[in-house]
């Protein structure tokens, strides 16, 4: 369960100050497929970056499973990340002196896992990149790289996958793809699902979208039902 409580977020620059986020406050239950929407500029990514804990908020509280994050020590905050926080950027964020398994095998060295590389390829496996494992980022496709992101954001298996507009830099087929392997870890891991998207098809296969407007909540619609249902009755 996440929980947010009046959170602000201000910015400050150039002799003023920018409120970006100003007064937030929503809980996300375990297992739910949330899509945030809004027009340029009204926090969305502002948002995802402090769920994730790669931001601190100017005030307010986020409770993950009951325990705050914003006033986290940096060191326990990123050990916390690794555990309960996948996060798929846009424009992939991989390593580009690494290779793809190289990629996906980093958050889980850095976990200690033992057979790294070996979890690693089954992961690229499972997004249909087993045959691209010694590839680097530039040797593959927009598509294919965004595959790897996806993959090593879940290569811990956290329990929350927060991505950030994941088909922004896609054309339709290779975004649907990406869509479909984010939608699949929910169904099949029961990960929580929170996106950002500008796009009205996108957000339509979540089971809530929350709109923003000027760093406020403009709507919260809750009654969308599962999406894993409204798979079955496609
Ligand atoms: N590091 C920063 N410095 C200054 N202003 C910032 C910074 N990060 C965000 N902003 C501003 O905060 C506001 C919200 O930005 P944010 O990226 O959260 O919006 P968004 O809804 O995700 O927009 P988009 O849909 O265009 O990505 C914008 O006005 C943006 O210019």
């Amino acid at each position: 369960m996440i929980q947010i409580r009046d959170l602000v977020m201000q910015l400050s620059g150039g002799g003023h100050t920018l409120t970006v986020l100003d007064g937030i406050s929503l809980e996300i239950p375990d297992k739910q497929t949330v899509a945030i929407v809004g027009p340029s500029g009204s926090g969305k990514s502002t948002l995802l970056g402090l769920i994730a804990g790669l931001d601190r908020p100017t005030a307010g509280s986020i409770q993950i499973d009951g325990i705050e994050i914003t006033d986290m020590p940096e060191a326990e905050l990123a050990r916390f990340r690794r555990e309960k926080i996948g996060y798929v950027f846009q424009s992939f964020h991989l390593i580009p002196t690494l290779t793809a398994v190289e990629n996906v095998a980093v958050p889980l060295e850095l976990s200690g896992v033992a057979d790294a590389v070996e979890r690693a390829e089954a992961l690229l496996d499972a997004v249909g990149l087993g045959d691209r494992r010694g590839h680097y980022p530039v040797q593959l496709s927009g598509g294919e790289q965004q595959r790897v992101a996806v993959a090593r954001a879940f290569a811990c298996r956290p329990p929350i996958l927060l991505a950030d507009e994941p088909t922004g830099n896609l054309d339709s087929v290779n975004g649907r793809h990406v869509m479909e392997l984010l939608l699949a870890l929910h169904r099949d891991a029961g990960t929580t699902l929170i996106l950002v998207t500008h796009e009205p098809q996108l957000a339509s296969r979540m089971g809530r979208i929350i709109s923003l407007r000027d760093g406020r909540m403009a709507s919260d619609d809750v009654s969308r039902g599962d999406p894993m249902s409204q798979e079955q009755l496609r």
